[in-house]
């Protein structure tokens, strides 16, 4: 099956790259197809790039790549864009009345460059200051993971990760910094291997100085991936 349709205005980002919110650009019909009926047309998909390429698919070595491809994209790589698989962050009563900032550093982030389709790999901190409720800890990093698994730009990623935690926690008092390196500019184009990318969305309390400092004094960015 092909879908012939409506398939043009995907590049509604333009030249310079920046979508106008920090929602992820999807059609209205991105769920239309079950998740079997996507692999089996990326499947084709990938069988005809390889082949455009050149490359023998018979070849025992490379004729599961287009099955194995797809299924990566759609349940991997790019299986945070199905919003039944959103993480269900439990929170519990602030019972122990904890008043101060709460930190989880160092959260490994792999996502993948909307740009080129390569990976981002790096690190996510997130804290907040609870307004009454707390979140299991590790639910931090599954909503990273969530919001990683998809076609991305590191700045939407900062905070779309932020937005769902201030929802989660009925509070402003979020912030995230992600560290991260693109392979797009380390292993392809300017090759520069060195460079990592920052990028931090502050909410709430977090815009106050003091309060960021102690934080940005938490986390010392430390650029070893
Ligand atoms: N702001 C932002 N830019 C990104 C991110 N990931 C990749 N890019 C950039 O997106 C840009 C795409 O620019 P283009 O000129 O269309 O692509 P290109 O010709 O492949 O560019 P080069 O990478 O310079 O070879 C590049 O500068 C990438 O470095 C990201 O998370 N945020
Ligand atoms: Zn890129």
């Amino acid at each position: 099956m092909k879908i012939e349709s409506d398939f043009n205005d995907i590049d509604a980002l333009g030249e310079d790259h920046i979508s106008s919110s920090s929602e992820t650009p999807l059609r209205a019909d991105a769920f239309k197809l079950s998740s079997n009926e996507k692999i089996n047309i990326i499947k084709d998909d990938v069988k005809h790039i390889l082949e455009t390429l050149g490359l023998d698919l018979n070849d025992d070595s490379l004729k599961g790549t287009p099955n194995r491809v797809a299924k990566m994209f759609v349940n991997e790589i790019f299986g945070g864009l199905d919003p039944d698989k959103k993480p269900s962050a439990s929170t519990f009563d602030n019972k122990y009345k904890y008043g101060e900032m709460l930190v989880e550093k160092n959260i490994t982030v792999y996502s993948t460059c909307e740009h080129h389709l390569l990976p981002i790999v790096g690190r996510a901190h997130i804290a907040y200051i609870s307004n009454g409720t707390v979140v299991g800890l590790s639910k931090m990093n599954r909503i990273v993971d969530y919001y990683a698994k998809r076609p991305q730009v590191q700045e939407r990623l900062t905070i779309q990760i932020v937005k769902e935690l201030q929802a989660v926690l009925n509070t402003e008092d979020v912030a995230c910094v992600i560290d991260a390196k693109h392979l797009c500019v380390n292993s392809r184009g300017i090759r520069d291997i060195e460079s990592s990318t920052v990028t931090s969305e502050f909410g709430g309390k977090f815009k106050e100085n003091e309060t960021r400092r102690e934080l940005l004094d938490y986390i010392k960015l430390d650029t070893q991936f």
